[in-house]
């Protein structure tokens, strides 16, 4: 397998206090998709901006393709797409003349332009409403728009940030479900950016978790769920007070960390150690809403390497 993006070591900041990315090195294999995970503010849109050469790094190494992005920007653009986090469609323009003019954009005209534009119009089942203004789309058909505006020169490798934000879960799925085709049946290298853990594990062939700027674990789901071992136990308490109480008592024992009111707790075999579990907690006079054991989730385990959980929505 060929390599679509090789990072090594790259900083970036903004003035003297900000730094955005730090020490980031990351490689995407041709033909994959890759998630990057993160809370608000963890440098993945600094990283996009970066690859797609919107930004510049302060320091690192950056090939794309075997290629150096710092000395080929202008021939590596024409590889790369991007749907931004903000929509990029023009809302007083129709769906084909919104295509028409990003395929201008691109160089795209005469013949070729009108049959790529029919082409992306067929593939993302938008040629009925084709003619109606996109101000008047759903959600989940401007974000259509959005990725075949994005297609429209055929890139080889593509960038979506943050792709199903604010949509509802149909819409979702049918996103999940295109991107999924076009890796499969197109080859295409996807890099996206998410705060959805089930999007992450859902899509992607691996997945970096994004923290104050740096990687601080990377893998295929499995794998990053495999390094927690055995199950997770959750247990809800009934205020702040009683959980960091709980913390404490549990941590002797147990792998333990705290969201808010909620514990989770590592163990190998978490249906026989929760009576025991409950039993410390008893002894500590700490009062427990609820509990329950499960496998772990991407969730869980991004919670062991940042001592925070990854909020689903933004907040
Ligand atoms: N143009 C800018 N000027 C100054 N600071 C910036 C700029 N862009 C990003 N930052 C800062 O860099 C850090 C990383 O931001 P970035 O947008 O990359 O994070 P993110 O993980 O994409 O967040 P979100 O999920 O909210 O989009 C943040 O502290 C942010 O405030």
């Amino acid at each position: 397998m060929k390599t679509a993006i090789e990072m090594k070591g790259v900083r970036k900041t903004y003035g003297k206090d900000v730094v955005a990315i730090d020490d980031l090195s990351l490689t995407v294999e041709e033909g994959t998709i890759y998630a990057l995970l993160g809370p608000n503010g963890s440098g993945k849109t600094t990283t996009i901006r970066i690859l797609t050469s919107l930004a510049n790094a302060d320091k690192g190494n950056i090939e794309l393709f075997d290629e150096k992005l710092s000395t080929h920007k202008n021939f590596l653009r024409k590889w790369i797409g991007c749907v931004a986090q903000q929509s990029g469609v023009d809302p007083m323009g129709t769906g084909r003349e919104n295509l028409m003019l990003q395929g201008k954009i691109h160089g795209l005209k005469g013949k070729a332009l009108k049959n790529r534009v029919e082409e992306m119009l067929t593939r993302f089942h938008l040629q009925k409403d084709a003619n109606r203004l996109s101000m008047n789309y759903s959600g989940g058909m401007k974000r259509k728009l959005d990725l075949a505006m994005g297609l429209i020169h055929q890139p080889k490798l593509l960038f979506l940030d943050e792709p199903t934000t604010g949509l509802d879960p149909e819409a979702r799925e049918d996103l999940w479900k295109t991107i999924r085709q076009l890796q499969q049946e197109e080859g295409l290298t996807v890099v996206l950016t998410t705060h959805y853990m089930e999007e992450a594990d859902e899509l992607s062939d691996r997945v970096a978790f994004m923290n104050e700027g740096r990687i601080v674990a990377e893998g295929t789901a499995e794998e990053l769920k495999n390094k927690l071992g055995g199950d997770t136990l959750t247990i809800q308490c009934t205020d702040n007070a009683q959980a960091v109480h709980a913390t404490e008592a549990l941590k002797k024992f147990y792998q333990v960390t705290r969201d808010e009111r909620t514990l989770n707790v590592q163990s190998k075999q978490g249906a026989e150690e929760l009576p025991k579990i409950l039993k410390v907690l008893e002894n500590d006079q700490t009062d427990v809403r609820s509990a329950a054991v499960s496998r772990p989730a991407l969730g869980d385990v991004y919670l062991m390497y940042t001592g925070k959980a990854l909020r689903e929505e933004k907040k």
